[in-house]
């Protein structure tokens, strides 16, 4: 129960502040489906990848980042709550040690066994990521969340990649990959200001969060905790448990795209 959250506290990711001081607009929250404000002026979401725009897998020591080739227009984002065209840079996971949690958003205070980030950032206003990053509108990351169920086809693609990527500062040549399996069709999504859940923290991140979950099945889910925190050669330590916990709403309104 809370042991969890006092471990993730003190994980070495985490150690720094829970939230930055002065921080008003943190991630991840707790969505309360019926507080969120349906936003009849927010548009569809359009999702344009190019699939040969992956690049390679890394294990950055706290998860696997599917990183992309952003020197271009080739994957974007654009719609949605979004006032530019965004760059696909990277994607990533958060995941629990077991299926009782592992997201980093909860929805009326469910947690997801793990949760998917795809991180964009606003090319049209900054030259580069690293400012972008400093930016309130420099990054657009979607969320969808992973709920226990059937086999996910797309998902396994990567899974059957992920040994390779087991140790920390590893990495391995990805390079055809459409991320756009992994995003529900269903249109739906809340919409939120908050931030980086991982340092440098920086509230510089507009929250698209898909109201519909994908399945994956016990084993996908089991692939990623297979994956370790550590380098080869040190002592093995899963990597599980890479989520940051819930930080206050504050003064702010989630939106949603459907009643
Ligand atoms: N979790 S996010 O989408 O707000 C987020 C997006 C981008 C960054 C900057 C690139 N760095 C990065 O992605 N690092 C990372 C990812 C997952 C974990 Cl578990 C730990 C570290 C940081 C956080
Ligand atoms: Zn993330």
């Amino acid at each position: 129960c809370c042991s969890y959250r006092l471990r993730n506290a003190l994980h070495p990711l985490w150690q720094s502040p829970l939230s930055i001081p002065g921080g008003s607009r943190q991630s991840p929250i707790n969505i309360q489906w019926r507080d969120s404000v349906y936003d009849p002026f927010l548009k569809p979401l359009k999702i344009s990848y190019d699939p040969t725009t992956c690049l390679h897998i890394w294990n950055n020591g706290y998860s696997f980042l599917v990183e992309f080739d952003d020197s271009t227009d080739r994957s974007i984002i654009v719609g949605g709550p979004l006032e530019n065209q965004y760059r696909l840079k990277q994607f990533h996971f958060h995941w629990g040690a077991i299926n009782e949690w592992g997201s980093e958003h909860t929805v009326d205070s469910k947690f997801y066994p793990a949760e998917l980030h795809l991180v964009h950032w606003n090319a049209v206003v900054y030259p580069t990521f690293e400012e972008a990053v400093m930016e309130g509108n420099g990054l657009a990351v979607i969320g969808v969340f992973l709920k226990l169920g059937a086999h996910h086809e797309g998902l396994q693609t990567l899974v059957d990649a992920l040994p390779a990527v087991k140790h920390k500062d590893t990495v391995i040549e990805f390079d055809v990959f459409d991320p756009s399996c992994l995003i529900p069709s269903c249109p739906d999504y809340w919409t939120y200001a908050g931030s980086l859940t991982t340092p440098p923290l920086t509230e510089s991140v507009t929250w698209i969060i898909k109201k519909k979950p994908i399945e994956v099945d016990e084993n996908q889910l089991e692939a990623f905790r297979m994956l370790l925190f550590t380098s080869d050669g040190e002592e093995e330590k899963r990597m599980v448990d890479n989520f940051r916990p819930l930080q206050p709403l504050m003064n702010r309104t989630v939106r949603s795209s459907f009643q």
